[in-house]
């Protein structure tokens, strides 16, 4: 894997395995291994390493695996320059990081746990390199994606216009059942600098049938909000598979992107 490279930026790949070696295998492996060797029917460690007590058999019982268990694959795609890393750096840390622009080299990721109602969704959310000389690395990273956010800059009209070409790239890459998201990231500017109008972009969306929503990486619009619709429809997707609930991601960003403006404004 290549990694991302970008200086005073985001870390990348932050999995961690914590083991706890403070206990000492003498206490139980040395004494046990004695016993045995007396009197191997009777005598077979016990599962705790305390000899003698047996725990409940509930308590020996695996745990039921949790939604974090299984990280959902969700990778971050567009244009270089249009907010990639800074969304995912907003949404990671709450910052927006300044300073002058470094394109991402390659492709890093980020472990998130987000709570959806009652249970947790990870996902492993994949930054990629947005410049053409990277795009056939990306390209290998399509397949097993769970879920895309395609990012567009409102005011780079190009970025907007690629938009279709990397519709086509998705079609041809990932899963026909991947969940797709477009945002119109920069909200933020100033209308004077906007190329790109709201409206465009939810026809865009429509089009398409995925779900749209304008962001902001520096103002922290939308970005939580985009990243738990995701959650949400790859919950939901799990669950359908268990008849238990329907949820439609679209249907979702509407009514809650709505309920944001509407609180901007009475702000
Ligand atoms: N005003 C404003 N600027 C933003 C926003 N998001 C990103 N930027 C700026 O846009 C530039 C590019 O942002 P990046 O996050 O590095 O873009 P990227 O898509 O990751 O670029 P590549 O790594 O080349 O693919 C940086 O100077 C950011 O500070 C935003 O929401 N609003």
């Amino acid at each position: 894997m290549l990694e991302t490279v970008r200086p005073g930026g985001m870390s990348t790949n932050k999995q961690k395995i914590i083991t706890d070696d403070s206990m000492s295998d003498d206490v139980f492996e040395t004494e046990e291994a004695g016993l045995r060797a007396a009197d191997p029917v009777k005598r077979e460690p016990s599962p705790t390493g305390y000899r003698g007590y047996t725990p409940d058999p509930g308590l020996l019982a695996p745990l039921p695996s949790p939604d974090t268990d299984v990280p959902h694959k969700t990778i971050l795609l567009g244009d270089s320059g249009v907010g990639k890393t800074s969304l995912l750096v907003q949404f990671d840390t709450g910052k927006f990081q300044t300073g002058t622009f470094s394109a991402t080299v390659g492709i890093g990721f980020t472990n998130k746990v987000v709570c959806v109602d009652d249970s947790k969704v990870k996902l492993q959310i994949w930054d990629t390199a947005g410049q053409e000389r990277f795009r056939s690395v990306t390209h290998a990273y399509y397949r097993d994606a769970h879920a895309l956010l395609l990012l567009y800059d409102v005011t780079n009209k190009t970025s907007f216009d690629n938009i279709r070409a990397w519709l086509v790239e998705i079609r041809e890459y990932a899963q026909d059942d991947v969940v797709i998201m477009l945002l119109g990231n920069k909200a933020d500017c100033q209308s004077s600098e906007r190329m790109v109008r709201r409206e465009d972009g939810e026809r865009l969306a429509r089009e398409h049938s995925v779900a749209f929503m304008e962001t902001s990486a520096k103002t922290g619009q939308n970005v939580e909000l985009a990243f738990m619709a995701i959650a949400r429809e790859l919950k939901a997707r799990k669950n359908a598979a268990h008849n238990k609930s329907s949820f439609n991601v679209q249907d979702y960003v509407r009514e809650h992107t709505q309920k944001a403006s509407c609180q901007a404004c009475s702000s």
